[in-house]
């Protein structure tokens, strides 16, 4: 047994939720640029040093004693910045401009004062001098704000005795149960160990259920259940854009601008004619014309129009000098030819052209400068064009996130193997890689998992190094092989942002974050079932994707349509498969695919193009209608 395992160590966590945490130092001669801020850069130091922040985004501020300003800049942080912690350092002691701790009990809606007495116990046995600190701790919202002492031994000290206890602190104000959940559990377990806190190996042991403590298996899942809105707002909040990168625009469909784009010319750049026809003088009217020569779409002709003649046209053509109409070759006769035909000599113009008539003006398309794109655009075809037209050929693009697909199950067998006893063909991978290359996604097939611990945590493992975002389906219920959720959590040290979702089908569906190799990674643990994989994917996987990749709209369409037949609810929100077209009244119609609704009948999702959102049973109503109207999920195009 390990040192560590014998010692009485307090409990800390090896993760947290804290992702933004600010530190600002509160000082006079700092601020005057007198001072170095040696405590806020050694602060910085060791809060990026710890492991429990080691996902943090660190910002540091730096305000003079100015209780307002501390005031304003306390507020701003916890209200706008969205910090989870804010750690102060200076002001806290009894010089006459030291107001750190007032300005922070002018804020705060809740005091933490056993923390203050935690740092002033723990400091009084380092210096009697502690006992002259005030420092204030508490709370603004879901903000826990700390005053740490000016100097930078007592702020670096003071942060220590308090890093035990800060990440669970932060997860009871982010409220994240499944954590603090997790946690209790850790500590109740260690109480039993004599105190020592477990090992994750020890732990893997306990909480796996395998082939030796089957009986002993949890009854009752351990997550609480949260509803479909909170479990898409933890997967978006998590779903961060990534990073942008320049690519070849002919590459760039699908894709997100992250840039402006301006024409740097006039389109068109020269007057152009807008007609197969005669470059003509207005003040000529109708009558004879004598043809000087011709003007062909992109040959540079230096015919000039003058008095009396013309210039044949074709459409696109250079409209040269002198002229300032076109007149379309319907609206003309042939006078005089030569060379059999093969030269116009005369031509009748029989309509009066009106000024600037069929003549497109130098930048009438596209002026100078003119912005073409916006960053936040989706390059689709004619975005695409626009790129090309303006000869802009490398753009700004948002980075779409890389797509790993896994199943798990010992059951499954490849499509092109044949079935023996027990097994069946993984349908979920070919369905998952499709639903998201149809998007546009890229993706890599992470092939099956079987279900033990050492094959998921090996293939986890390897699919981390390769891609953003990872999609399993299968084990994340309640079996003894269903194991996908302890390999996170214990194995991966992985945050299990929720674990159960009340909806049919896909309440198993599991989301959680985690760190692999300093770069934050999403992973979407699926249900098993195939039509729990597909909801759940275009419910959870592809607003984030979308998300993540830069788009401005993420969310799947939803519409209102009319039930072609009444439906029974069930008692969770169904997500019905349903085909949606458009009826004679101009409404869509909804068409359910068949009461078999099995999550695992796959055919129950052939050629629906919609989700029907159906409210939960309840006493009041148990069935919906034909008829009613209801909200619908679209997936493909409304035929
Ligand atoms: N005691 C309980 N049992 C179950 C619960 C529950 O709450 N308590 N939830 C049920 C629900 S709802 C669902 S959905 C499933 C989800 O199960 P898992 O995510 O653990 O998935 P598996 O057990 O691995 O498989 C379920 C089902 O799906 C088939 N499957 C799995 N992977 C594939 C694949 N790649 N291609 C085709 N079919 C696949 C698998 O053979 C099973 O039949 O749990 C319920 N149980
Ligand atoms: O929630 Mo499960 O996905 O019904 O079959
Ligand atoms: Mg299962």
């Amino acid at each position: 047994m390990g040192v560590s395992c014998l010692q009485r160590k307090p409990f800390v966590r090896e993760d947290c939720s804290l992702e933004v945490c600010s530190l600002f130092t509160v000082s006079d001669s700092c601020f005057r640029g007198e001072a170095e801020d040696a405590s806020g850069s050694s602060l910085k130091s060791q809060v990026e040093a710890a492991e429990v922040f080691s996902d943090a985004e660190v910002i540091q501020g730096l305000v003079p004693d100015e209780r307002d300003l501390i005031k304003g800049s306390l507020i701003d942080w916890s209200d706008h910045q969205a910090c989870q912690l804010i750690l102060t350092t200076g002001g806290t002691g009894f010089a006459p401009r030291d107001v750190t701790p007032e300005a922070t009990k002018a804020v705060i809606e809740k005091e933490a004062s056993s923390l203050s007495c935690v740092m002033l116990m723990e400091s009084l046995k380092v210096t009697p001098l502690a006992a002259l600190s005030r420092s204030v701790c508490g709370i603004r919202g879901r903000t826990l704000i700390v005053n740490l002492p000016g100097s930078k031994k007592g702020a670096q000290e003071c942060l220590s005795f308090l890093l035990p206890v800060i990440s669970h602190a932060v997860d009871l104000l982010q409220d994240h149960a499944c954590e603090v959940k997790a946690l209790h559990q850790k500590m109740q377990q260690s109480d039993s160990m004599d105190g020592r806190p477990c090992h994750p190996k020890v732990q893997r042991q306990k909480s796996l259920v395998d082939e030796t403590q089957i009986a002993l298996r949890p009854r009752e899942s351990d997550y609480p259940m949260v509803s479909v809105d909170e479990a898409l707002k933890t997967v978006l909040q998590y779903a961060n854009q990534g990073g942008t990168h320049r690519r070849n625009f002919k590459d760039a469909l699908g894709f997100v601008l992250a840039e402006d784009v301006f024409s740097q010319e006039p389109l068109p750049p020269f007057p152009a004619s807008i007609k197969d026809g005669y470059a003509v003088i207005v003040a000529d009217g109708t009558g004879r014309r004598r043809v000087l020569g011709d003007s062909t779409a992109g040959v540079h002709s230096l015919c000039e129009v003058l008095p009396g003649c013309c210039v044949r046209v074709s459409t696109g053509a250079v409209v040269p000098p002198g002229a300032n109409a076109v007149v379309q070759v319907e609206d003309t006769a042939l006078l005089k030819d030569a060379d059999s035909g093969r030269a116009e000599l005369e031509v009748m113009i029989m309509k009066a052209p009106v000024l600037n008539q069929d003549i497109r003006p130098i930048g009438s398309d596209i002026q100078q400068n003119e912005k073409v794109l916006s960053a936040g655009m989706c390059l689709g075809p004619s975005e695409i064009g626009l790129l090309a037209t303006v000869g802009v050929t490398q753009v700004l693009c948002y980075t779409k996130p890389t797509v790993g697909v896994m199943s798990t199950g010992n059951e499954l067998v490849e499509p092109g193997q044949k079935l023996s006893r027990g097994k069946i063909r993984d349908s979920n991978r070919s369905t998952l890689l499709a639903c998201l290359r149809e998007q546009g996604i890229p993706t890599v097939d992470l092939g099956i998992a079987r279900d033990n611990a050492d094959a998921l945590l090996s293939q986890i493992l390897e699919a981390l190094d390769q891609v953003d975002v990872i999609v399993t389906s299968g084990g994340v219920s309640m079996g003894e092989k269903d194991l996908v959720k302890d390999v996170l959590r214990i194995d991966l040290n992985a945050m299990i942002r929720f674990a159960r979702v009340f909806m049919k089908p896909g309440k198993p569906t599991t989301f959680t974050t985690l760190s692999h190799n300093g770069k934050s990674k999403l992973f979407f643990g699926l249900p098993g079932n195939p039509v729990s994989a597909l909801v759940t994917c275009n419910l959870y996987v592809l607003p984030a994707i979308r998300k993540m990749s830069g788009f401005a709209k993420f969310q799947s369409t939803v519409i209102k349509a009319k039930l072609a037949s009444a439906i029974t609810l069930d008692p969770r929100p169904e997500y019905h498969r349903c085909i949606l077209s458009w009826g004679e009244d101009g409404l869509a119609l909804a068409e359910s695919t068949g009461c078999n609704q099995m999550s695992s009948r796959l055919l129950s999702v052939r050629s629906s193009n919609a989700l029907l959102m159906l409210p939960p049973k309840t006493d009041e109503q148990q069935v919906l209608t034909a008829g009613q109207m209801v909200d619908a999920m679209v997936l493909g195009t409304v035929i």
